[in-house]
């Protein structure tokens, strides 16, 4: 049976990226660049004024207390201007075009004008507040490498140098399949031995948190045919998650069904509680998970073991989640011989995380997962955790260390 790392590691080197698409800028928010993109131009394209004031030849005004004729005006989107005549000034406006033979931009708070004349009441250094060409980036240059994430300010230097279109790895598709005889859709009544499939919604959300598209195939029944038919519909995306039946109940079908329609198992059982029935196989480079049921046990594994996967197949290389530590406030027991993945409720003080636990750890009790905002990993071997001692945490939420306004 794999270890937690083993079994994450076999996953993680059974996919790659998919291929790669063209997107609007603005969709390419969130998702991995697949090509080098280079600078088409320089940028500034042209010699530029960095304040409002007045475009100036420094060998004019050499000595201070000059003052200058002024002799035009460029608004910011005006037109480049010639040069202009010694002893001259141009009023200009942040971001336009410097005259040809101005130096400098001494900025109006600097200045006084009267009488059709600037009188500059500081010293004057060459090449001051200008932003010359290509000061930025020159032509040619690489502004955005293969594999980086688009954030905006990716977008602002894309949109700078024009690129409308870009080229980004293809959003993962992934069908979402759950299996039970006990199971009812969302918006039927409840009933006697029923359960609503949440773990559908659940998957579909995770999926659609990372930036995957999620395919809700709805409930295999607990027959040889309705899983089959389910399952050669969810092998048909880039990837088959399904949930339930895994464990050693005699109607846990899933690894069958499976394995009749070509699935390689990779693995089954791993290290670890909660997650400990997943399943994971491949067919034509295409992952299967096999999460357990519990919708608990669902989330975790999703988190712990979908989630890397699926975000490699997108093209993204920082895919595994590291550990922060933080200290118990009370104390934990569990039973030796598995990794445990301890639902806790982190708090930051000081900048040091602190870790409660979040309630019941059974994996039956869902509210203790709404609670819980990380999860503490806590090894093998131990049979408890003091108070006090430090433990390896993921963090589950972006806002874990965000302070309240
Ligand atoms: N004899 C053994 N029994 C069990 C073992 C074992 O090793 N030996 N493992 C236990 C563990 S750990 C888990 S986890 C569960 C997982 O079993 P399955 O993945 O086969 O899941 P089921 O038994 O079908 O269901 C478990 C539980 O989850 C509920 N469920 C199922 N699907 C959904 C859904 N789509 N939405 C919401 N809830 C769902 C289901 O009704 C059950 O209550 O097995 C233990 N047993
Ligand atoms: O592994 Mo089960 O997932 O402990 O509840």
């Amino acid at each position: 049976m794999p270890s937690f790392e083993d079994a994450r590691s076999i996953i993680i080197n059974s996919v790659a990226p998919l291929g790669v698409e063209r997107v609007d800028l603005l969709s390419a928010l969130g998702r991995v660049i697949a090509e080098d993109v280079t600078a088409p131009w320089d940028m500034p394209f042209y010699d530029n004024s960095a304040m409002d004031g007045f475009a100036v030849r420094t060998s004019d005004c050499l000595e201070g207390n000059c003052t200058l004729k002024v002799t035009g005006y460029i608004p910011a989107g005006g037109a480049v201007t010639p040069a202009i005549e010694p002893g001259s000034a141009v009023r200009i406006m942040t971001g336009a075009p410097i005259p040809a033979d101005c130096d400098a931009v001494v900025p109006v708070e600097e200045t006084e004008e009267r009488d059709g004349a600037v009188f500059l009441k500081e010293k004057v250094t060459p090449r001051q507040h200008i932003r010359f060409r290509g000061m930025d980036v020159c032509r040619g240059e690489t502004i955005i490498t293969a594999g980086t994430v688009i954030h905006p300010p990716e977008i602002s230097m894309l949109a700078s140098f024009g690129k409308a279109v870009v080229p980004v790895f293809r959003r993962a598709r992934v069908a979402v399949l759950s299996t039970g005889d006990e199971l009812i859709e969302l918006g039927e009544p409840p009933a006697d031995g029923r359960i609503i499939n949440s773990n559908a919604l659940s998957l579909a959300a995770a999926i659609r948190e990372i930036g995957a598209e999620p395919i809700i195939l709805g409930i295999a029944r607990d027959n040889r045919e309705s899983h089959l038919e389910k399952m050669i519909e969810g092998l048909k995306a880039d990837a088959l998650i399904t949930s339930a039946g895994v464990s050693a109940g005699d109607r846990d079908l899933v690894r069958d069904c499976l394995a009749e329609l070509g699935v390689g198992q990779l693995f089954w059982k791993v290290d670890m509680k909660p997650g400990g029935p997943t399943a994971f196989g491949v067919k034509d480079g295409k992952p299967v998970f096999s999460l357990p049921g519990n919708p608990v046990s669902t989330m975790v594994t999703f988190e712990e073991f979908a989630k890397p996967a699926l975000l490699r197949m997108m093209g993204h290389k920082r895919v595994i989640k590291p550990y922060v530590k933080a200290t118990l406030r009370e104390d934990a027991r569990k039973k030796p011989g598995k990794v445990h993945f301890l639902r806790v409720r982190i708090e930051v003080e000081n900048g040091r995380y602190w870790a409660s636990i979040s309630g019941d750890q059974n994996t039956g009790i869902l509210k203790t997962m709404v609670r819980a905002n990380a999860i503490a990993v806590l090894p093998k071997d131990r049979t408890a955790v003091a108070a006090g001692e430090e433990v390896d945490v993921h963090l589950l939420r972006g806002d874990v260390d965000m302070l309240e306004g």
